[in-house]
């Protein structure tokens, strides 16, 4: 096991993740500097990347932001592999799966590989698995989206992916996703993956209720990315809420 990996195994259904996207970052750098700092203590770490619109430089200068006020392990979430940096901790190392270009199940990992090993990036192997509307990562990544009442096909695809050898699977409902992840659907897979592999659940997480009925329906962490940004009061209460849970367990 390594470091980050060890964090996040250790604190297995109480993982929380803030996305932080470069390109809405760098626009106001002191309001999301403050937010993170009051959020901080109740993360598991930061994700930091996005589909489109900015480059290396621009994720290094977000990760700096991040070092400058919360000392929580970076991870990159890397929309290509002009994400990869040697600033950031570890890489969600993902393939899209359900994706219909071979790009982005294989070939973005060919160019990325070389520069995680060059870094010494830490590699957490991680299957990412598009449902419901998607969001823009569905689009760019042309995913063929797991409809919200197939869990069977999720199911497949989880177990696909543990047969596979990946330890973490991203179960993606896309950015500011109108709905989120149903957690029927996580429990489906978690009845019959158990531990083996670690489910990370996102998009459209908006509510208390949400993000628990996600983390006891299975989830090992839940990503908070447009609620942080745009009303970052309700999300650090989701934070707070779930780490008080936490404590009296
Ligand atoms: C392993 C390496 C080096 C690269 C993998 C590249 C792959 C597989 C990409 C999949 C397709 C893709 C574009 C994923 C992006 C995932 C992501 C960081 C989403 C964050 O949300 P945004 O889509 O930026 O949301 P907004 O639309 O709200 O900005
Ligand atoms: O922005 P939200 O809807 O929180 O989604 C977070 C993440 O799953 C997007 O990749
Ligand atoms: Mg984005």
């Amino acid at each position: 096991m390594t470091a980050v990996d060890k964090v996040l195994l250790d604190n297995r259904g109480k993982n929380v993740f803030i996305l932080l996207d470069p390109d809405k970052v760098l626009k106001e750098k002191d309001t999301y500097a403050k937010n993170l700092q009051r959020a901080c203590s109740g993360i598991a770490s930061v994700l930091v990347g996005g589909s489109t619109g900015f480059s290396q430089c621009e994720v290094n200068e977000t990760i700096d932001l991040v070092r400058s006020v919360c000392n929580k392990p970076v991870i990159i979430f890397p929309g290509s592999p002009a994400h990869v940096t040697p600033k950031a901790d570890a890489i969600l190392f993902m393939s899209l799966l359900n994706s219909r270009k071979t790009k982005f199940i294989i070939e973005d990992q060919l160019e990325g590989s070389l520069l995680v090993w060059k870094y010494g990036l830490e590699a957490l192997p991680t299957a990412y698995l598009i449902v419901g509307e998607g969001g823009t990562a569905g689009w760019i990544g042309d995913a063929n989206p797991i409809p919200f009442e197939k869990p069977e096909i999720l199911l497949m695809y989880v177990l696909a992916a543990k047969y596979l050898g990946f330890k973490y699977v991203y179960i993606e409902a896309g950015s500011g996703a109108k709905r989120h992840v149903p957690p029927e659907m996580v429990k489906a897979v978690k009845n019959v993956v158990g531990n083996d592999v670690f489910l990370i659940v996102g998009g459209g997480i908006r509510t208390i209720e949400t993000a628990k009925s996600l983390l006891n329906a299975g989830a090992d962490g839940i990503v908070l990315g447009t609620l942080f940004e745009r009303d970052p009061d309700r999300a650090i209460e989701i934070i707070n809420s779930i780490t008080r849970e936490k404590s009296m367990r």
